[in-house]
């Protein structure tokens, strides 16, 4: 991983720059079609050329169990894990229907669902039958830890090689706004009585018992806050390591990730531990409802396009944003120019 990071190159300022100018000079006053003409100015300089275009979209699906559950943290049982996971696969869950609209490919990865089976309809690196108890000590070993980034790392590779161009990130993980909860009181230093949401209708009466099992996972254990791998191990999950890698593997293969709501949103900001220039690579999608996600997306440093009350995860929001990177892409290559016109500036 570390030798393929330190192969992460800048974005193409000079395309950027060529874009910028082909975007102002394109037939609408300067500026008005807003963020599209931001989105099709970073697309270019991702790509490397000034008429980008999406070929094949696909959202990478990280499953994966958390120990944590056993404390009573999440209103659903661990098992829905794995049979919204097969729900997931065969096209009939919320992100298989959007991602059917959009005309995407869904790829739903085992990364350590607990069953004693694998499927398979599910493509299968499970790194683990679940991850540890946070609450009562590490998720997960740090070769382990570094092994599930690698694996998001991998499935960026094998959607490029499979002709995609562009990636959304979405995880199944019964719990898994519990980790994420506790990464981001981690890195903001909030209370975990001040930013513990509901996660999927985890009653709002016993909210204080789910912050304390937080407060419990972070406390008495020494985390090297500057290294998202320690982080992920102590008190992370799997599918929270393999979207983290999907963001690196973004950069690393240059092709765009758009992130999804909260879960995906903490992911990013680990990445970006690793990658100091990560958001110019990745793209918020939409602002999640969880009472975190705010904090989570402005630590991370990206505005959310979408704002349409989703809080389901999958990888649901991000597939949305498909729509609006394909439209700045159409913007910029099927638009005419003043000059083509005829007309002068505006
Ligand atoms: C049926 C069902 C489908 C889901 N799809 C995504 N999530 C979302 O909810 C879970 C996180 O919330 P918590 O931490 O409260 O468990 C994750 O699986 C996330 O993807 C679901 C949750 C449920 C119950
Ligand atoms: O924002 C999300 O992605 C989210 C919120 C609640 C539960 N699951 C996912």
């Amino acid at each position: 991983m570390k030798n393929q990071l330190s192969k992460i190159t800048p974005l193409h300022q000079e395309i950027m720059h060529q874009t910028r100018a082909r975007v102002d000079s394109l037939v609408k006053p300067q500026g008005s079609l807003g963020a599209l003409e931001e989105i099709a100015i970073k697309l270019s300089g991702i790509y490397g050329t000034t008429k980008p275009k999406i070929e094949k979209k696909a959202v990478i699906v990280m499953c994966a169990d958390h120990g944590v559950c056993a404390e009573g943290i999440a209103s659903a049982p661990p098992v829905v894990t794995w049979v919204q996971s097969l729900n997931i696969a065969k096209g009939v869950s919320g992100v298989g229907a959007l991602a059917k609209a959009a005309g995407a490919t869904v790829y739903t990865v085992d990364i350590g669902i607990d069953q004693p089976d694998k499927h398979p309809t599910l493509i299968d690196k499970r790194i683990l039958n679940g991850s540890g108890n946070i609450s009562k000590g590490n998720a997960m070993t740090y070769k382990e830890a570094t092994d599930a980034v690698q694996v998001g790392i991998d499935m960026v590779k094998r959607a490029v090689d499979e002709g995609h161009n562009l990636i959304a990130t979405g995880e199944m993980g019964i719990g898994n706004t519990t980790p994420s909860t506790a990464i981001l009181a981690l890195l903001t230093g909030k209370s975990p009585f001040e930013i513990t949401g509901v996660g999927a209708n985890f009653p709002v009466d016993q909210l204080d018992h789910k912050a304390a099992v937080i407060e419990k996972s972070i406390s008495g254990k020494k985390i090297n806050l500057d290294d998202p791998i320690d982080i992920i191990a102590s008190v992370g999950g799997l599918d929270i390591a393999g979207m983290t890698g999907i963001m690196l593997g973004g950069a690393i293969y240059r092709v765009p990730v758009i992130v999804d709501g909260y879960i995906s949103t903490v992911s990013a900001i680990l990445a970006s531990k690793l990658v100091p220039n990560l958001n110019d690579f990745i793209f918020a999608s939409h602002a999640s409802e969880e009472k975190s996600a705010a904090l989570a997306t402005s630590l991370l440093g990206l505005k959310p396009y979408l704002n349409l009350n989703m809080r389901l995860g999958e990888g649901s929001g991000a597939v949305l944003a498909f729509n609006l990177l394909e439209a700045a892409c159409t913007m910029n290559n099927d638009m005419i120019t003043f000059e083509e016109a005829g007309i002068g500036v505006v």
